[in-house]
């Protein structure tokens, strides 16, 4: 796909065919990169149809049945049931000759970041197996893709032994937000290290190269500001957020181990604070806290005093920089990551003008939301932005959205479920 592509506007919400501005000035309409013989780049407004998209439609709502690439869910309001068929035609994707296209396995593939990570490469015209367990990801975020003869969905636990044929494994499944991962400290050590230790053990006998998402938690309560990947870190391990953070550090271990004793070709993403559509409304992680909170006029939840510091990085960049690491050779850790840093206090703020501006542009008048504060949770890192040095030289990669295009796109993902139903 070409990056003059003229993106077609989607039916949905009000204002879906805004421009969308980056850190640049420029408008966004191509995610992606081209870089090392590997081109991810695809138009925006395609990637947008898939998660904008309406998960139904409604009996004689005269719009037919479905839309042209859309899932035939037909809901009947007289008795509340919904009706579903198969897919009549799905998103176009890429037509690959053979030898470029690649058998890739992408672990918690159903959840937020997978999802994502799963639009691009089936739109890029690979062949995508997800592997997930669904406890916090959900096959809603893939099902455009199901029955697709490039496509296929494995419920699996990773912490089990997988055996397929593949050239690259990204390694995601593990669940992520602090009371997620908190639930069941336990299985959250287990994901990581056996879960870990399968993938490699499946990369060492497939050759597959392998990625593990890592993340800005390894760096735990840093004393060094920003955190370059050679920071060790500062963890503490019996805490609460060592089930996660911990987990992570073992798993890269383990990654490293694998990679000097057998040369299995390992790439190390850490991930720090990621946001977008698709993540869950309710896991408890402050983006989505604020903007549902925001959008059903509600007090803004702000633990502590709200002087800690986060760096928001917007999915679309995350995903860039991910396949971008995947095709490169650099086998050291990566951090990708937006180096705009707030804190919890100021970005409380900023989700209550983004709301505000999307409800007045679709004509709400919505009450002024006040902040209220909670106790923080134990061992909640007090400063987090990344030295991204080394993504730029490497992969000459940047992340391009800005916090507020990025909010606003999350806000009209919300709205557009929230006026469906399915929030
Ligand atoms: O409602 C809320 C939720 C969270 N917060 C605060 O907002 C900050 C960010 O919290 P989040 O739960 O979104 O994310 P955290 O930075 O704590 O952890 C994240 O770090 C990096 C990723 O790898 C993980 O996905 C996630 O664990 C924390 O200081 C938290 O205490 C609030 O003030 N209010």
């Amino acid at each position: 796909m070409s990056a003059t592509t003229v993106p077609t506007p989607i039916n949905g919400t009000k204002n879906d065919s805004r421009v969308i501005l980056g850190k640049d000035g420029q408008p966004i309409v191509t995610v992606g990169l081209k870089r090392f013989g590997f081109d991810s780049e695809v138009p925006l407004e395609a990637l947008r149809e898939l998660y904008m998209r309406p998960q139904y439609v409604q009996a004689n709502s005269g719009s037919g049945a479905a839309d042209d690439t859309g899932a035939k869910a037909i809901y009947h309001p007289n008795d509340g049931t919904i009706s579903y068929t198969t897919l009549s035609r799905f998103p176009p994707v890429k037509f690959l000759p053979p030898s470029e296209r690649k058998r890739i396995l992408v672990t918690g593939g159903a959840g937020f970041v997978g999802s994502h990570l799963v639009d691009r490469l089936m739109m890029l015209g690979h062949e995508v197996t997800v592997l997930d367990n669904f406890f916090t990801g959900s096959r809603t975020t893939v099902n455009h893709w199901v029955g697709h003869p490039n496509f296929e969905m494995v419920r699996h636990d990773v912490v089990e032994p997988f055996m397929i044929e593949c050239d690259q494994i990204y390694h995601l499944a593990c669940p992520a937000s602090p009371p997620h991962y908190q639930y069941n400290a336990v299985k959250t050590i287990k994901t990581s290290f056996m879960g870990t230790l399968n993938m490699l053990g499946l990369a060492k006998r497939t050759k597959a190269r392998f990625l593990i998402s890592s993340t800005s938690e390894v760096y735990g309560d840093p004393e060094v500001h920003p955190q370059p990947e050679d920071y060790w870190g500062h963890v503490n391990p019996i805490g609460i957020r060592a089930c996660y953070d911990e987990g992570k550090r073992v798993a890269e271990t383990l990654t490293y181990g694998y990679h000097r004793q057998d040369n299995v070709d390992v790439r190390v993403v850490r991930i720090f604070n990621t946001y977008g559509p698709r993540m869950n409304p309710y896991d408890g992680r402050v983006v989505s806290n604020f903007i549902i909170q925001a959008l059903k006029g509600e007090d803004l939840t702000v633990y502590g005093d709200g002087t800690q510091t986060r760096s928001f990085q917007f999915i679309h960049d995350l995903i860039d920089g991910m396949i971008a690491l995947m095709n490169s050779s650099e086998t050291r850790p990566v951090n990708i990551g937006n180096t705009d840093e707030f804190s919890i206090g100021e970005f409380a703020e900023i989700v209550s003008e983004v709301v505000a501006k999307v409800q007045k542009e679709d004509g709400i008048v919505a009450p002024k939301v006040k902040i209220v504060y909670k106790p923080l949770p134990g061992d909640d890192p007090q400063r987090r932005r990344p030295d991204t040095t080394r993504a730029k030289e490497v992969l000459d990669w940047q992340p391009r959205w800005n916090v507020r295009m990025g909010v606003e796109e999350m806000v009209r993902y919300y709205k557009a479920k929230m006026a469906q139903g399915a929030l």
